[in-house]
């Protein structure tokens, strides 16, 4: 008698389980509406928080548009990314790739408060990051879509996770990109129209001075008026000078960061591998010459990147300040 009844409340918990995994599941996804209720007013308080920052400074559309995909690569797109470092914890912005180069999060804090102000405790900060990385790419002339959002925010970050390689660097090979964005579920045609964010933006000299001056795939008078700021030297000068992505239209979402592919004139290691004889070569060739279908593999790319492991449900919180857990 002992051993059936066990067998039947074993039988229980297991179809329990099964039922609260199922609805864990079903709230694990995303949806266009989830705030539609509770709270009506977000995206216009987004949106005029990204377009008074962008006014403000250009270059800050390109610096949110980056600080959704270093969230969404580490843990999923959880705002990790946004959490500081506390004396019991070490988070994400000081690891390699993000350290005196990520930016935008005065601006996440900013339109974070507007937003307690019309929804208290409603909105996430992963969302927000998400909608703000929308507006910023519109904002700057390229494609709008409808963002996903139900997103929670970690309570964790994980700086071993955002040094591990997991971001790519600007050393990567082509199969080293193809690997660290299969990872994470995204196509190597995912990657390449990705890639083309570099379309607005900037970078330090640090992160592309081994191209400008060992490199032969790239134009020579392209290399030298980047060698005329970025001084061959190992001793740390001028290494935090900057350079346009996209040397033609830094400031507006384009073609121009493929056709200057094509030209030789990629900034970055990283940026030239997608046109440098190999299996990308032709992708990059469309995205140069049609817009409509960049943008289009552009905005299902970022779908697609804001799907990476979110946290739904009852998982995570929603943080009243951005940089800190509750
Ligand atoms: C394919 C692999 C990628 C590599 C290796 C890479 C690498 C880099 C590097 C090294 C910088 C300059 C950072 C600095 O010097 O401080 C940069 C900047 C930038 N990246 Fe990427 N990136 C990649 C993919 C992406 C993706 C997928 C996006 C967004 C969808 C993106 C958006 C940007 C933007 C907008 C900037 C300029 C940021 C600013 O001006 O503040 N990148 N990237
Ligand atoms: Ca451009």
């Amino acid at each position: 008698m002992a051993s059936s009844s066990y067998y039947s409340s074993t039988i229980v918990s297991v179809v329990l389980v099964i039922m609260v995994s199922m609805l864990s599941f079903a709230s694990a996804k995303l949806s266009t509406d989830f705030y539609s209720k509770s709270c009506p007013k977000l995206f216009s308080t987004i949106r005029s928080g990204v377009q008074s920052a962008v006014s403000k400074e250009k270059r800050m559309g390109a610096s949110l548009v980056r600080l959704f995909f270093h969230d969404c690569f580490i843990q999923g797109c959880d705002g990790s990314i946004l959490l500081d470092d506390t004396s019991s914890f070490t988070g994400e912005q000081t690891a390699a790739p993000n350290k005196n180069s990520i930016r935008g999060f005065g601006v996440i804090d900013d339109i974070k408060s507007k937003v307690e102000r019309v929804c208290p405790g409603v909105v996430s900060c992963a969302d927000i990051v998400a909608i703000a990385a929308r507006d910023s790419v519109a904002i700057l002339g390229g494609p709008s879509w409808d963002v996903k959002v139900g997103r929670r925010d970690s309570k964790t970050a994980s700086f071993s996770g955002a040094n591990s390689g997991r971001l790519p660097g600007p050393t990567s090979t082509l199969a080293n990109l193809v690997n660290r964005f299969h990872a994470v579920g995204l196509s190597t045609r995912d990657m390449v129209a990705l890639s083309g964010a570099h379309t607005i933006g900037q970078a330090r000299c640090t992160t592309f001075r081994p191209r400008i001056y060992n490199e032969t795939n790239i134009d020579t008078s392209f290399a030298k008026a980047r060698q005329s700021r970025c001084p061959f030297t190992t001793n740390g000068r001028g290494d935090n000078n900057l350079a346009p992505l996209d040397l033609q239209t830094p400031t507006n979402f384009d073609t121009k960061y493929f056709q200057n592919l094509i030209k030789k004139k990629g900034l970055l290691h990283s940026d030239q591998v997608l046109y440098n004889g190999g299996s990308t070569d032709s992708l990059v060739q469309t995205y140069s010459k049609n817009p409509k279908t960049f943008y289009s593999d552009f905005v299902k790319a970022m779908i697609k990147m804001g799907d990476i492991n979110p946290l739904t449900g009852s998982q995570g919180e929603i943080r009243k300040k951005c940089g800190r857990v509750n």
